[in-house]
């Protein structure tokens, strides 16, 4: 049976072929599935214009074809058709044309209702199934014994009966359909007996209406045809859709395949994940178990500190309750104490008001003392000595020092560079030491009274002499190019003296006139002119001098050596003359203000000069020793003082020996090897300090020395009533210790004044006989020293009369001849270079000056055998002694400056001063005699 080609039966395209299965979409397909034996379609690409009877077939063949793919029919779907088959085809065909070789147990499974291989047969396409059996039969027509296996028989009967099975399937589907068209064909007949009905009804009907109803029909075949073209399009539109949706479907499935990879992945990430966190759940579970466990043992513990904290606390509290009590009683006893400390308090507030009221009693008492001391010091007129130590200079490497110290008190101590130690230290004092550090003004701030003084009619000399590079010119004039900070003694002088003056124009009205000359090769020249005489010049202001004196210090001779690039090779004198009118009284004052930067005192073997500058360096050795010497005469009241032997004493004449106030800078390298200088230098300095030129004298009109002398015996009387006074306020204080340094200064204080004032009587004031000897006319410096007599001389008038002049060079004569006989006699030909040192060496003899009383002087002389001399001299014998010079101990070890009281005639002289004599012969100089200031000598 075909029931296939019985449904082709009518298509002229489609040769009907029981190899061919109909497909779902319609297409007859070879059970191969080979695309050579695809039928076309009659409703595929061949399609032509159809009649009405092709087209009823066309309809109806789609129809039996929807039918065949209903789930009535158990054909299976193509794609399952063919994958089945090919699967079946597996089974049965593995060894082809063997089906008697297949296994029992093959067969036996397929027979298995629930086995895939019986699927396998149920789903099989009846071709296939009919190939089987007619496979099975062939074999068993081949094999001769015809015989069938069991099995096989079996498995035959299993497909014939699943073919019967389709053929009952589709008999009975075939039933169904033939009645289904039955009824429509009954359903058209009617319909067509309708129609002719109609159609015999309208015969009548005109030509032209059967015309319109062909056009009618053809209309609705046209109609028809595009339809069924359309449908055709739908169709494949539709398979395109299938299509589309089968790609899609794959499509979704490979999504779906890789989403559930990725969800498989995700899964087994979060598994582990999972794991991970269970094995983190694990551990942090023991880790609280553990926690749980460490805080129970803490808790345990500090349950424990608790109560033993408690316990403590508790001792604590106790003890502090014991303390409360026992400071309580100390606070008691503390009060107590505070109240017996407060009464003793107010009774020693008592005392020490008491004590407070003496101290400052004292401290009057003891500036007023001070006050009295300096004044007498004035009146007494001792050469004022001030040291001041160069600071090292930038640049000098050297920085090994031999100043070992310096106070305030005007003491200065020396170390030997060559002698560490006490021993190589020696002590010197005087009027006031400037450390290196010092500053020009604090220089000046202890000069400007002096200063001051020139306004008020005094002749005031203030000298600078050190070494060579010591800084004399730096004290005098300031560094080269000076700013008004550091300004010299000279300009700030100058400056004071114009201020002060102006200030005074209301009641004095003051003239100021400047000279300035030098001393070079013993020969002295005006800085100002070019002329030997030295000019005067009325000066306005201080820009009027400090131009005079710049012009001046050009004209000064200087020059390099050795130790100073810049040295200043000849003494320099500024000379300021202030003559000064009272306004309302009419009286007349003048004074004079030298201020000298003399030239350096260096050793020739240090300076290392030869030609011009070693005649240089000797005139200024000559110079400095001749000072030396006018100052030795001056210390020993010697009646004769050299002043002639050089230019500079003729021009100083007047300030050493007069009534003037006389100020010497002592300057000091402050270097190791300016050591022996510094010792010669200081040493001169502290001769230069016990020089008493008497007491200064204003040149004042109608003031009489004898008044200034009443007025030093008030004073006396004062300061010995002050004396008491110190002395009854030291016992009071020894009562209270720890004032001692108070005590131990007044004592320094009383040991100071009272030998003073007791020197004073001695000393007092000797009026020295005043010559005027410079031989330079017009310079005017000897007229501080003739000042008493010269009042009525006009200004302008720089002119000695012949008559003074011939009578003071015969007592010049005189003295020079004296001086030289006298310097013959005792060795002081020296070389010029080394003539300073006089006075540095020390003496194996030494006078000093042992105790002095108000009526008289006992100087006391230490012989060489080590035995000491006493001599006293009463004031009264002492005027005897030199009437001139009332009070003078001059010559009382001293050897006579006259030859015939030399030591080598001594038959003239005492015991005493035979043996002095005697050690002074042993000694290069006179001048080794070595009279201490009263200052060092009081202490
Ligand atoms: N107090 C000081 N402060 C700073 N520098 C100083 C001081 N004293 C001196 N000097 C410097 O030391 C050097 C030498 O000083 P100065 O020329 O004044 O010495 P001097 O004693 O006048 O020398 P000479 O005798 O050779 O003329 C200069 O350069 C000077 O500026």
């Amino acid at each position: 049976m075909d029931f296939q080609t019985k449904e082709y039966g009518g298509n002229s395209n489609v040769a009907p072929n029981s190899d061919h299965i109909i497909r779902n979409n319609g297409e007859a397909v070879s059970p191969r599935g080979d695309a050579a034996s695809k039928l076309e379609s009659p409703r595929g690409g061949y399609l032509s214009p159809l009649s009405g009877e092709e087209k009823k077939k066309v309809f109806f063949e789609s129809k039996f074809q929807r039918s065949l793919k209903s789930p009535i029919m158990s054909e299976p779907s193509a794609a399952l058709v063919h994958h089945v088959g090919h699967k079946f085809h597996e089974v049965f065909q593995t060894k082809q044309g063997h089906y008697m070789d297949l296994p029992a147990s093959k067969i036996s499974e397929m027979m298995k209702s629930n086995n895939l291989d019986h699927l396998l047969l149920q789903n099989a396409p009846t071709q296939s199934l009919l190939s089987v059996v007619n496979g099975i039969l062939d074999e068993s027509v081949e094999r001769k014994n015809s015989e069938i296996p069991h099995r096989v028989a079996c498995l035959l009967r299993k497909v014939v009966q699943e073919i019967e099975r389709r053929i009952s399937t589709q008999a009975e589907h075939l039933r169904t359909q033939n009645n289904l068209f039955k009824a429509r064909e009954e359903k058209y007949q009617s319909r067509i007996r309708v129609l002719e009905a109609l159609a015999s009804g309208t015969n009548e009907e005109s030509e032209n209406e059967k015309t319109n109803r062909d056009e009618k029909n053809k209309f609705a075949d046209e109609n028809l045809i595009r339809l069924m073209k359309e449908k055709d399009q739908s169709n494949l539109e539709i398979l395109a859709l299938k299509q589309e949706l089968e790609t899609t479907k794959k499509s979704y499935e490979l999504h779906c395949l890789e989403l559930e990879k990725d969800a498989k992945s995700a899964k087994s990430e979060l598994e582990e994940r999972l794991k991970e966190l269970e094995h983190l759940f694990e551990e942090s579970k023991s880790k609280v178990k553990e926690l749980e466990s460490y805080s129970e043992t803490k808790c345990q513990s500090w349950s424990e500190k608790e109560n033993s904290y408690q316990s403590f606390m508790e001792f604590q509290f106790g003890a502090l309750r014991e303390l409360r009590l026992s400071s309580d009683s100390i606070k008691k006893e503390s009060l107590k104490a505070k109240r017996s400390y407060a009464e003793e308090f107010r009774s020693l507030g008592v005392k020490l008001k008491t004590l407070a009221d003496a101290a400052q009693n004292y401290h009057s008492l003891l500036a007023e003392n001070r006050k009295i001391f300096y004044e007498l010091q004035e009146l007494k007129g001792n050469i004022r000595v001030y040291c001041r130590v160069r600071p090292f200079l930038p640049g000098q490497r050297e920085q090994k020092t031999t100043i070992e110290q310096i106070d305030e008190n005007g003491e200065l101590i020396i170390a030997n560079p060559s002698k560490p130690g006490k021993d190589g230290q020696r002590l010197f004092k005087f009027n006031k030491v400037f450390s290196p550090s010092s500053t020009q003004a604090e220089v000046f701030s202890d000069v400007q009274p002096l200063i001051r003084s020139v306004l008020d009619g005094y002749n005031v000399c203030i000298l600078a002499y050190g070494p060579t590079g010591s800084g004399k010119t730096y004290t005098m004039t300031g560094p080269d190019a000076a700013n008004k900070d550091n300004w010299g003694v000279n300009y700030r002088a100058l400056h004071d003296l114009f201020t002060i003056s102006q200030s005074r124009r209301s009641s004095i009205t003051y003239e100021i006139g400047v000279q300035m000359v030098e001393i070079y090769n013993e020969q002295v020249r005006d800085l100002l002119l070019t002329v030997p005489d030295a000019s005067m010049h009325p000066v306005k202001s201080t820009s009027d001098v400090m131009e005079l004196m710049d012009k001046g210090l050009k004209n000064r001779a200087v020059g390099a050596t050795a130790l100073n690039e810049r040295s200043s090779r000849s003494h320099s004198c500024v000379t300021m003359h202030v003559r000064g009118l009272d306004l309302k009284t009419g009286a007349a004052l003048h004074g004079n203000l030298h201020l000298v930067d003399l030239a350096g005192s260096e050793r020739i073997d240090r300076s290392e000069v030869t030609g011009d500058r070693l005649k240089e360096a000797q005139h200024i050795n000559k110079s400095l020793s001749a000072l030396g010497d006018v100052i030795f005469a001056l210390a020993q009241k010697s009646p004769h003082v050299p002043y002639r032997n050089s230019k500079l004493t003729q021009v100083l004449q007047s300030s050493l020996g007069g009534q003037a106030k006389t100020l010497m800078f002592v300057q000091l390298n402050p270097e190791v090897i300016s050591y022996s200088e510094t010792i010669s230098t200081l040493k001169f300095a502290e001769r230069v300090s016990g020089v008493e030129l008497g007491a200064a004298k204003s040149n004042k009109e109608g003031r009489d020395i004898r008044e200034l002398l009443e007025q030093v015996a008030s004073l006396k009387n004062t300061i010995a009533k002050k004396d008491e006074e110190i002395e009854k306020l030291q016992l009071l204080k020894s009562v209270y210790p720890g004032t001692d340094g108070e005590r131990r200064g007044s004592g320094s204080l009383l040991r100071n004044s009272s030998p003073s004032s007791s020197r004073e009587s001695v000393g007092g004031t000797a009026k020295k006989s005043q010559k005027p000897s410079l031989s330079v006319k017009g310079l005017g410096l000897a007229e501080n020293a003739a000042s008493e007599h010269d009042n009525s001389s006009e200004y302008s008038d720089k002119h000695y009369s012949e008559e003074a002049d011939s009578r003071q060079s015969m007592e010049e004569d005189e003295d020079e001849d004296e001086d030289i006989k006298l310097r013959n006699d005792i060795g002081q030909n020296i070389p010029a270079d080394d003539e300073m040192l006089r006075f540095g060496d020390d003496a194996d003899c030494e006078e000093r000056l042992s105790d002095i009383s108000d009526g008289g002087l006992s100087v006391r002389t230490e012989l060489t055998d080590g035995s000491f001399e006493n001599a006293i001299f009463a004031e009264g014998q002492a005027k005897s002694n030199n009437s001139d010079r009332p009070g003078q101990v001059s010559k009382i070890s001293r050897p006579s400056r006259k030859p015939k009281q030399t030591a080598s005639t001594t038959s003239s002289l005492s015991k005493t001063t035979s043996k002095v004599s005697s050690s002074i012969k042993r000694t290069p100089s006179a001048g080794s005699l070595s009279v201490k200031p009263p200052s060092r000598r009081w202490q």
